[in-house]
């Protein structure tokens, strides 16, 4: 009903977008963009999916091999969303991750290849949920697989796991678990991963299942830990195996932390806490390179058509997130969504009406809210909310109160920040599309992002190939010394300028 239908005439539909967007980028020969907005649970990506189902079908080609294009690119949805989406209080298939899909079109606009960037996965969710939300879809696809492959993976009930019965939401309504796993499988087929990674993805993703159930208690040596029972020492052997790495260097990667000073390695024991932080940040680093590795092969078997004149790129990007409560991952979602209103203000409002200004058109000023200084307020270097996180982050002694202490005195003045009555450590942003409070607690530990190399260099050792492609030896140990180096989320989280730029041209 929507090809070729003048726009507006039928029903608001998804399909009227792509279709105006289709048409005009064959009409006028120009590329487009269309940027999928909304809270979370709005229907972000349901309608990116109907989008893109529209666009397959105005651009699909017939494939002898029947894996076409559009295919691999529809049925990438169902492998992301099983990795990268998870239940929230808001919306029980929420998207952890922005992406931009970029589809390409050759002259007759059929669709000649596609790439996929995926942003900020929030990979805290890993180790860390809260009732009712779950972690990502995949660990409980896996724990109500047949019995052959749980029996492989040496897997039970999904609350058997600290990393998902931290909440008591372990199945959800409308949702099997056991057939999502079997058409995440199918959807993997024809993507092009091969049955081998297949198998390599679904032990790392045990692994971490198990390395999540390895609990810590006080070694005899003065603050060192060892696995506190025979529990967690099957759970720690059954992480290795998995990760085909040797056990011992498991445990002593997750238990000791080599610090490097003028040149020479210290070993140090960590206590039991910190073991378990250090167990945790393995597990997430895991799983984010997992993520970016299916990113990097779905772009990989699509294929890219470099001669590609004509694109439509989709972008669905987290919605602005206002919660009871808010905490780092809120604050970085807010922040790119003010980078997205301020490229919209941008090139839509400053840049045409300096156009006009310059041919002399004589118009009326439009007036809009220029977003800038709440940026600046975020992201200003020096001097701005996240380098004053990175530098409470680098500094001893300090915690979520000295950084938020910092944030009240810096800004007092500040008309886009504010102090909520009574509090300690929250604070409030006005931002662009309302105010959100922020509860300072675990940002200092949500922004380090601790590049451990211990954990690096045990895993490029892995005699699993797969596990140890995810994880190329470290630029210490190729200087033959090892570290442990401070990373900021904050700092490094941009919504890219390739993106911007893209979306820009289009
Ligand atoms: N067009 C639709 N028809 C029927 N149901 C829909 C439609 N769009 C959304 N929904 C329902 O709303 C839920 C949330 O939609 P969706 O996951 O697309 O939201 P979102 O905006 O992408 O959210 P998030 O930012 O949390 O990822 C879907 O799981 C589905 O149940």
């Amino acid at each position: 009903m929507y090809k070729g239908a003048e726009f507006g005439e039928l029903s608001p539909h998804p399909f009227a977008m792509a279709d105006r967007a289709y048409r005009l980028m064959m009409n006028y020969g120009t590329s487009q963009a269309i940027l999928v907005s909304g809270e979370s649970g709005a229907g972000k990506t349901e309608s990116t999916k109907m989008l893109m189902q529209y666009l397959a079908f105005m651009g699909g080609k017939v494939e002898s091999d029947g894996r076409s294009v559009q295919q691999q690119v529809l049925e990438s949805n169902p492998v992301l969303e099983a990795f990268g989406n998870a239940k929230t209080v808001r919306n029980n298939n929420s998207s952890r991750f922005g992406k931009f899909v970029e589809l390409q079109f050759d002259q007759n606009g059929k669709i000649s290849g596609a790439a996929i960037r995926t942003y900020l996965l929030e990979r805290s969710r890993v180790c860390q949920i809260s009732d009712p939300e779950r972690n990502y879809h995949c660990f409980y696809m896996l724990c109500a697989a047949p019995p052959e492959d749980r029996e492989r993976y040496k897997l039970g009930d999904a609350s058997l796991f600290h990393y998902l019965n931290q909440s008591n939401c372990i199945k959800l309504d409308g949702m099997d678990d056991s057939s999502e796993y079997i058409a995440t499988r199918r959807a993997m087929d024809i993507v092009g991963i091969s049955s081998d990674e297949q198998d390599a993805i679904f032990r790392v993703v045990a692994a971490i299942l198990h390395l999540g159930n390895v609990e810590f208690s006080e070694g005899s040596e003065a603050d060192s830990s060892v696995p506190k029972d025979d529990k967690s020492q099957f759970h720690l052997r059954t992480a290795a195996e998995l990760f085909m790495c040797d056990e011992k260097s498991l445990e002593e990667s997750l238990c000791k932390r080599v610090m490097v000073t003028r040149g020479e390695s210290i070993v140090r024991n960590l206590d039991s806490r910190a073991a378990a932080l250090s167990r945790d940040a393995l597990a997430r680093m895991v799983y984010s390179r997992l993520f970016d590795w299916l990113v990097n092969k779905i772009n990989t078997t699509i294929g890219q058509d470099p001669t590609s004149k004509l694109l439509i790129g989709v972008l669905d990007i987290y919605g602005f997130e206002s919660f009871k409560t808010n905490s780092f991952e809120q604050f970085c979602i807010n922040l790119t969504n003010e980078k997205l209103q301020q490229h919209f203000n941008q090139h839509v409002f400053k840049m045409e009406q300096e156009e006009y200004t310059k041919e002399e058109i004589d118009w009326s000023y439009i007036q809009f809210v220029d977003n800038q200084e709440i940026l600046d307020l975020i992201e200003k270097k020096p001097g701005g909310i996240i380098a004053l996180l990175d530098e409470t982050c680098m500094l001893r002694n300090s915690n979520h109160e000295t950084f938020a202490e910092k944030l009240y005195q810096k800004f007092k003045d500040n008309p886009h920040f504010s102090r909520p009555k009574f509090s300690r450590s929250d604070f409030t942003i006005h931002h662009y599309a309302g105010n959100v409070t922020y509860q300072t607690d675990l940002f200092l530990d949500k922004n380090i992002d601790y590049a451990v190399n211990e954990h690096q260099d045990l895993l490029h050792a892995s005699t699993s190939p797969f596990v140890s492609s995810l994880f190329p030896p470290s630029e210490e140990s190729t200087k033959s010394n090892k570290s442990t180096k401070f990373t900021s989320i904050g700092s490094s989280f941009k919504l890219n300028r390739t993106t911007l730029h893209a979306l820009h041209k289009a």
